[in-house]
């Protein structure tokens, strides 16, 4: 196993997230479960902190935490076979996908897309980065986030409906996913607000930690 240190946010050009992955938060906020082909959309890579503060933007209500495991890229690849998927893969990091839910919900019933509600700066708080060869089942990983120290998800990654070769495979047939690029694999039940002053503690089994203060502007 290599010793180098690899940074996520220096590497990473692409962020693909994956939405409604785990039946139980999709039926929590009411909406239905993607039949089929996997629901996608994108984040900015300016979204990535690995450090500091996640800050609320001045006047935003309901900022939503979503603890999921990202999958970073370390070998590119175009249509990849899903029996291929996974040496396509250099690690993992834990990931907050987080989201204005308001700013969501008006987003989607004016039918436009989520950009706004997700990709603002400071909305892709990442971890470490763990080596793939550090774990050992990666469909059997439990996902924690605490708010203040209140336990708020636990899930675990073998509820995700699609899992990992099947969306690097369909991911790949549109998008070519190159060395850094980062998949986030979608969140779990027990999503819940944040506000200023809040501290969001999350882990990865016994893998990886970390903790985010919460900051509103103006505050
Ligand atoms: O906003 C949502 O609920 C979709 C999403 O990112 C997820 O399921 O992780
Ligand atoms: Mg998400």
């Amino acid at each position: 196993m290599s010793s180098k240190v690899i940074r996520v946010k220096e590497i990473c050009r692409n962020i693909i997230a994956v939405g409604r992955n785990y039946a139980e938060h999709a039926k929590e906020l009411g909406n239905p479960v993607p039949q089929g082909n996997p629901l996608i959309f994108g984040k900015p890579v300016s979204s990535i902190i690995t450090e500091g503060s996640i800050e609320i933007p001045q006047g935003w209500k309901e900022l939503h935490h979503e603890v999921e495991l990202g999958v970073v890229i370390g070998k590119s690849g175009k249509f990849i076979q899903e029996e291929q998927a996974m040496d396509h893969v250099l690690g993992y990091v834990l990931v907050l996908d987080m989201t204005a839910r308001n700013i969501q919900d008006q987003l989607k019933k004016q039918g436009h897309p989520w950009f706004l509600a997700k990709g603002f700066d400071t909305s892709c708080p990442i971890s470490n980065f763990i080596c793939k060869s550090a774990v050992k089942d990666v469909n059997n990983l439990n996902l924690q986030l605490t708010v203040n120290g209140v336990l708020k998800q636990n899930g675990n990654t073998q509820d995700m409906i699609f899992k990992i070769p099947n969306l690097l495979s369909y991911i790949s047939k549109y998008f070519k996913l190159e060395y850094g690029d980062l998949i986030l694999t979608g969140t779990p039940s027990g999503v819940s607000a944040v506000k200023h002053g809040d501290v969001i503690e999350a882990k990865l089994d016994d893998l990886v930690q970390m903790k985010y203060p919460v900051i509103e502007h103006g505050n």
